[in-house]
């Protein structure tokens, strides 16, 4: 590893920073009505119990504001007058009105919650069932941790949100119009106090709140950049060993650990503080409201009822207003995540079979393509008229230098991508006019990042072909050789594979992937020969069950070794996308060209 990329990209705005800061900086919607009005599409299904919800939220605030005007009555009528009956009637009272407002709490909660996480479910369904449908192309412009944020990260946000923002906004904007008109309703004077000492307090509090934030984003880009620098060292910690990097990275990690601590701490500082001005601030209007409530009380007959009601309101006066800015905060954070996910929902999905699109039956396997040329984007054509046909059962060989366009030239059989001119037939029909389903299913890949699933050695084979039986996966097992390792295992073919196989041997991977391809029982068989060397054993053992695969099947491979080119009815030799040499092994060996130097550098 060279030095220079360890730290480039752990550089300050480099990836691993940008997607972890997200959660913590308050990212703004870019179209707040829409995503609001595509939320309420999810949320209406729910119409009954919003409207509970609505219920519950308007019995509990009540019963909180009617508590605390109670002791009006309380203390005017029953605790100065000493009616001690009286009072533990209207203790009784009130009780019950705390309880009923407790109960109308705690149900909401529990109705919230069902809501929104049926919600969310919804959402990953939906997003999930788009992901299947989406093109390669969107694949290869989004990083994996980009789509996966989406239902980690932004579903998360929109789920915390549902479940306490909305409900909370919703309260507080009740409760603080209620305290103020209680407030009002007692005593108009004191409660120009409260108006003044309010938004003094609350100045006070968004000024340390903006300072902070910025401490809270540096120290979350701080993050990202020293968690990059973290995971990019364990993943290449092999490098990191053979190149002796231990004591460089541990120097570059110091310091930019170091950076993280000190914004850190300048961020937990700021919050800090926080608390104890308000609580401060909120005791000096206390103190403030409480001494002119008293003179109130003294020289213009407000009752003392009246006063500890009021002081008891005043008291609660700032909360709603901060909590409001608080959750505003992240019911926007929540709408931006909810736009992200309904942006990916937006995009185009693979377009549709034509109407009339035919499903292939009994294919022959004849594979012609006639000036056939593509670009991934319209800025650079990456194959250039390609011509070249494949009888059913006869293999076709690909070589050339790396970027040549051997990969891209199989990637458009399947129609991952579809291509720009030309036309690319199978038994005389173009690919165009055929459904993808029916396509795909004429077609087995055996690829070189073998990939396995979570799941048995039976489940991973008969992904090839799910209606296939078990003997039918034991059957192509066989034939791909892989029968006698899976045996081997300790569970058999019910053995679970996890983590991509990695309990797995490189060489038992790749049998696996033949297995799979050789039980899909598909016509035209897709080959992206492995470079990586694997023991001579496990290579026969390849190499055997390849053949068996290939038998009668119209085969495209991209060659690695020479047994294959050896074999293969047609070799197509390929440069900057252009075919440059056909022919046959001895063909191509006596025109001492392009071949010729690969043949020889390479495979000797
Ligand atoms: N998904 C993609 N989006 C844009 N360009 C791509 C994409 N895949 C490949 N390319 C470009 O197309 C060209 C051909 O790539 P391709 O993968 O087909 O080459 P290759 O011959 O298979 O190479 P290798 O032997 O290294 O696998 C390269 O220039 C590459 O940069």
């Amino acid at each position: 590893m060279s030095e220079k990329s360890t730290t480039s990209s752990a550089a300050p705005g480099g990836m691993p920073g940008s997607s972890s800061g997200r959660r913590f900086s308050v990212e703004k919607p870019k179209n707040m009505g829409l995503t609001m009005r595509r939320l309420w599409g999810y949320l209406e299904k729910n119409r009954l119990g919003l409207f509970t919800v609505v219920l519950f939220i308007l019995v509990n605030t009540a019963a909180s504001l009617t508590g605390s005007y109670l002791l009006r009555p309380l203390i005017n009528d029953y605790i100065i007058p000493k009616d001690v009956d009286g009072l533990l009637h209207m203790l009784g009272i009130m009780l019950v009105i705390y309880l009923a407002g407790a109960t109308a709490a705690y149900l909401q909660s529990r109705f919230m919650i069902i809501i929104s996480q049926k919600t969310v479910n919804e959402m990953r369904n939906d997003l999930f069932k788009k992901l299947q449908l989406l093109p390669l192309q969107f694949f290869d412009t989004n990083s994996h941790g980009e789509l996966m944020s989406r239902f980690t990260n932004d579903v998360d946000l929109i789920s915390e949100s549902l479940n306490n923002s909305l409900t909370q906004i919703f309260t507080s904007v009740i409760t603080l119009s209620g305290t103020f008109l209680l407030m009002l309703y007692i005593s108009p004077l004191l409660t120009l106090v409260t108006l003044v000492m309010v938004p003094l307090m609350l100045f006070l509090a968004s000024q340390v709140i903006k300072r902070s934030k910025n401490y809270f984003l540096a120290q979350q880009k701080a993050v990202g950049i020293t968690n990059g620098y973290i995971e990019e060292i364990i993943t290449g910690i092999k490098v990191v060993k053979v190149f002796g990097y231990e004591e460089k990275a541990e120097t570059d990690f110091e310091k930019l650990n170091f950076d993280l601590r000190d914004k850190a701490t300048k961020a937990q500082m700021f919050s800090g503080m926080m608390m104890p001005i308000m609580i401060n601030m909120s005791t000096i209007n206390y103190a403030l409201t409480a001494t002119i409530g008293g003179v109130l009380a003294v020289t213009r007959g407000l009752d003392i009822g009246g006063l500890a009601s009021f002081l008891q309101y005043s008291r609660q006066f700032g909360r709603p207003i901060n909590e409001l800015s608080s959750q505003l905060n992240s019911l926007q954070a929540a709408l931006a995540g909810a736009e992200r996910v309904f942006e990916m929902m937006d995009q185009l999905p693979e377009p549709a079979d034509a109407e009339n699109a035919f499903k292939l039956t009994n294919v022959k396997g004849e594979v012609r393509f006639e000036g056939v040329s593509f670009s991934y984007s319209s800025d650079k054509v990456i194959l250039h008229d390609i011509n070249l046909s494949v009888k059913p059962g006869h293999k076709i060989a690909f070589v050339g230098s790396t970027g040549a366009g051997k990969t891209t030239i199989i990637n458009l059989l399947p129609r991952f991508y579809d291509i720009q001119s030309g036309k690319i037939t199978i038994d005389g029909i173009d690919i165009k006019d055929i459904s993808r389903k029916s396509l795909r299913e004429s077609m087995a890949i055996v690829l070189q990042d073998t990939h396995l699933f979570t799941g048995t050695v039976m489940e991973n084979i008969r992904y090839g072909r799910l209606s296939a039986t078990d003997d039918e996966v034991i059957h192509a097992a066989e034939l791909a050789n892989a029968h006698s390792f899976i045996t081997r295992m300790p569970q058999g073919y019910q053995t679970t594979l996890d983590g991509d196989g990695s309990n797995l041997s490189q060489g038992q991977r790749q049998l696996l992937n033949i297995a799979r391809a050789t039980v899909a029982e598909a016509p035209i068989l897709i080959l992206d020969e492995a470079t990586s060397s694997i023991d001579t054993r496990t290579e026969k053992l390849i190499d055997l069950g390849l053949n068996t695969l290939m038998q009668g099947k119209s085969t495209f491979v991209i060659a690695h070794r020479l047994s294959t080119v050896q074999n293969a009815d047609e070799i197509i030799v390929l440069e900057f996308g252009k075919i440059v040499e056909r022919g046959t092994h001895n063909d191509l060996m006596s025109g001492k060209g392009k071949y010729y130097q690969l043949y020889t550098g390479q495979f000797s």
